[in-house]
């Protein structure tokens, strides 16, 4: 068997080039670190699209951007030139080979799961049909893996991971990509950031640790997600819960635990606990007994029980649970242990649990009206999403992408006529608020109110805030710009600021000011590292 560091199969440079591409695939895509390996593997090929990270734009599809275009050219240009030559690759040590691996399994993700085309690969409920498509997927990807690294020699070839697993893996990766570039979306840096931590919640800051043996353990870890109320909670534990490992049966040429499994329900459960009496939240999640309590005329088994090995039963509202439930709660999140009203029997909870609030649970629990205990158990992965404010705070720009994508969304766009209708819409909406709220308007609804403002401005050509949105508060800097107390300068970053967030974009507030683009910016940024308001 070769030796690792004796291998002479490739050459320094070749080395170097593919441990970079070998830490581009388990890098996080949502940090800004992916453009900089990016850069690293491209290097005068290299294309600034103006990105700081991954976002989704009308324009760019994740795998049409074009330094990934690039990528996939060179990463094909290297497959085929070692595999011409296949005695260098018999030749490979164990650290090379992992690493041509992962050039294979790069070159192979791009070839059969990514594009929008296979997005019926990661429907969460699997048809007959996506049955077959999965099981067509996997036995080409099969075979050109093992053709791939057939030259490798056997014992080298059998250190590298096994293809079923890297199917599962690859296959939850395109998962979590398309549930949260899909559907987290927006522009600004808390987003970006937002996206970064979902990812992270799902595979850990250290991808080759979660493929060599944290895939199997996430489940034991619950995710907490905080943050105002329609700000997107809910939306991220789908992303989360819907993203969870699922091992792939190479003889049944299927993944495991999907919905078609006996007795497993869909992979991810809401439960809203505030709107649910305590009783019910019981037999929801722990199930009951016939003659539990009244009106439990059969045995019913609950969400713990149902859910599979790979889902999440998401409590909404955790905040609002009975005492008497967090401590039953606490021994789900502990030992897995549960029983249903009526029985003494344990059963054992093998999903993920996501809890969501919007209240400072911290604080609850310092006033005794949440378990510290069951606190510090949800607490270990958390997720704290931001409001639509600090988004439009940080870009004023980004109000203009968040507003396209809910007007497609509301106008159902599929084609071009349909696309025409939102696009009009987008601009009837972006007007409006442009034109009647103020540009620190707060937003008090978060996306949930954005959204029911592009339906009220479709329905009635205007939106009424709702009266609690009504006072504004005054920004400190006015107070202390009539107390005379502000620089010129000072004075007029915080105006240059003020006009960049009424017009949304630093082009129209240089025409509206006089002053050219850069110096806006300029001004923008300095009153806000001030942050003095
Ligand atoms: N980042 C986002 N991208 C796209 N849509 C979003 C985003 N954030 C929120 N939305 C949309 O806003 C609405 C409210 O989101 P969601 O229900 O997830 O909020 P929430 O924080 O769970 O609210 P609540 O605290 O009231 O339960 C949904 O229609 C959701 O699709």
């Amino acid at each position: 068997m070769p030796q690792s560091p004796a291998s002479q199969a490739l050459t320094s440079q070749e080395r170097q080039w593919l441990s970079d591409l070998s830490e581009l695939t388990h890098c996080n895509p949502f940090e800004p670190r992916r453009i900089e390996l990016e850069r690293a593997v491209l290097g005068a090929d290299f294309v600034p699209d103006g990105g700081a990270a991954w976002s989704l734009n009308e324009t760019t599809l994740h795998d049409e951007r074009p330094n990934v275009l690039r990528i996939n050219a060179l990463a094909q240009q290297c497959l085929d030139r070692l595999g011409s030559q296949p005695e260098r690759l018999a030749a490979l040590g164990a650290d090379d080979a992992a690493r041509y691996d992962d050039l294979v399994t790069y070159a192979l993700y791009y070839r059969h799961l990514a594009g929008a085309r296979n997005a019926v690969l990661v429907a969460p409920s699997t048809d007959a049909a996506s049955r077959k498509s999965l099981a067509k997927v996997w036995r080409a990807l099969r075979d050109d893996r093992e053709r791939l690294l057939a030259p490798i020699h056997p014992k080298v070839r059998a250190t590298l991971t096994d293809t079923p697993h890297v199917f599962a893996c690859l296959h939850q990766v395109r998962r979590a990509f398309t549930q949260i570039f899909d559907c987290l979306i927006g522009e600004s840096g808390p987003a970006a950031r937002l996206r970064a931590q979902v990812w992270q919640s799902i595979f850990t800051h250290d991808m080759h640790r979660y493929r060599r043996t944290l895939f199997r353990r996430m489940g034991d870890l619950s995710t907490l997600v905080t943050g105002p109320s329609g700000a997107g909670k809910e939306l991220v534990a789908r992303a989360v819960g819907l993203s969870q490992y699922r091992p792939f049966d190479p003889e049944g040429e299927r993944l495991v635990s999907d919905a078609s499994d006996k007795n497993a329900c869909e992979p991810f459960v809401a439960l809203n606990l505030s709107a649910m009496s305590p009783t019910l939240i019981e037999s929801e999640l722990f199930g009951h007994l016939r003659g539990a309590f009244t009106g439990a005329v059969a045995d019913r088994a609950g969400w713990l029980d149902l859910c599979p090995p790979s889902g999440a039963v998401f409590l909404d509202e955790i905040g609002e649970l009975d005492p008497a439930i967090q401590v039953k709660l606490l021994r789900v999140t502990q030992s897995r242990d549960f029983c249903r009203l009526g029985d003494s029997r344990p059963r054992r909870f093998e999903g993920k649990l996501i809890a969501a609030t919007n209240r400072d649970l911290a604080a609850e629990m310092r006033q005794g009206a949440f378990r510290e205990d069951l606190y510090y158990r949800l607490c270990s992965d958390r997720i704290v999403v931001p409001s639509l404010r600090e988004q439009l705070d940080d870009r004023p720009e980004a109000l203009g992408g968040l507003i396209r994508f809910l007007t497609r969304r509301v106008v159902g766009a599929a084609g071009d006529s349909d696309d025409c209708e939102a696009e009009s819409l987008a601009h009837e909406t972006e007007t409006w608020i442009r034109a009647h709220l103020p540009a620190d308007y707060a937003w008090p609804g978060n996306t949930r109110e954005l959204e029911q403002c592009v339906r009220s401005v479709l329905v009635r050509s205007e939106y009424r805030p709702p009266e609690s949105a009504a006072p504004r508060h005054r920004e400190p800097w006015l107070d202390s710009a009539a107390r005379c107390e502000l620089t010129a300068d000072e004075l007029l970053n915080h105006y240059c600021r003020k006009v960049h967030a009424q017009q949304g974009g630093y082009e129209q507030a240089a025409r509206l000011l006089g002053l050219d683009r850069r110096t806006v910016k300029t001004r923008v940024e300095a009153a806000n590292t001030g942050r003095d308001d």
